[in-house]
C-alpha cells in the first residue's frame, strides 16, 4: 500500500503537517511519503493520495487547484482525502474548525468532481517575519489583522487522529487496482 500525501504550502507550515500525516501513516504500516505538488507525480503510481493546501484569501494555492483539475481522471478512481490549512482562529460567527464557512471555494467543485473520502480544515501558522511582501501588506488592513494573528495554531493531535482514520480506511476497505 503507497500513498503520497501532497502538499502547496507558501511558508512551510501546511508542509509541516503534510510531513506529520506521511509520518503517522508510516507508523501504522502503511508506506507513505510527503511531497510538494510541484514535483507533480504521477497519481498512477501509488494506491492512495493526499493532497492538502494552504489557504490564502479563501482559495486553495493555484499549484493544488491545478494538480487536482489536471490528474481528475486518475483522482476520481481512487481513495484520495483532502485537507486545506488555514485559519488562525475562529471569527466571530464560525461555530468551530469543521464550520462550513471556513471551507476554501474550491471544495465544493473538488468534492463533485472527485469523490474523495473526506475534506479536513486544520489550524494553521504564521510567522509574521516570513510573510512576503504582499502578504504582509494584506495583513496590515483592519479586516485582516484581526482574524490573520501570530502563532502556530496547528492542532497535532486533531491531524493525527485524522491520519489514524485514514489509515484505518486504508487497512479495512479494498483500493481498486489501478
Ligand atoms: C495574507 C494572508 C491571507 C490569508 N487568508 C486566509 C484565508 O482566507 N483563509 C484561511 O483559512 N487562512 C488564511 N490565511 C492563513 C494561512 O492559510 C495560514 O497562515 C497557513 O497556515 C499558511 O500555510 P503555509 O505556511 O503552508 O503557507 C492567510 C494568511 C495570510 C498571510
Amino acid at each position: 500500500m503507497r500513498v503520497i500525501v501532497l502538499y502547496a504550502s507558501r511558508y512551510g507550515s501546511t508542509k509541516g503537517i503534510a510531513e506529520f500525516i506521511a509520518e503517522k501513516l508510516r507508523q501504522r504500516g502503511v508506506q507513505a511519503e510527503a511531497r510538494s505538488v510541484d514535483a507533480a507525480p504521477d497519481p498512477g503510481d501509488y494506491d492512495a493520495v493526499v493532497i492538502g493546501s494552504a489557504v490564502y484569501m479563501g482559495h486553495w494555492m493555484k499549484e493544488a487547484v491545478e494538480f487536482v483539475r489536471r490528474n481528475r481522471t486518475a483522482l476520481t478512481g481512487m481513495p484520495v482525502w483532502l485537507f486545506s490549512s488555514g485559519p488562525l482562529e475562529l471569527g466571530p460567527e464560525i461555530a468551530s474548525i469543521d464550520d462550513p464557512k471556513l471551507e476554501p471555494e474550491e471544495i465544493s467543485g473538488f468534492l463533485e468532481a472527485i469523490h474523495p473520502r473526506g475534506h479536513r480544515v486544520f489550524f494553521g501558522a504564521l510567522d509574521p517575519g516570513k510573510l512576503g511582501f504582499m502578504h504582509r501588506t494584506l495583513r496590515k488592513l483592519p479586516a485582516a489583522r484581526a482574524i490573520l494573528p501570530e502563532g502556530d495554531f496547528r492542532d497535532w493531535n486533531n491531524i493525527e487522529a485524522w491520519a489514524e482514520s485514514i489509515a484505518h480506511a486504508l487497512a479495512t476497505q479494498p483500493v481498486a487496482p489501478a
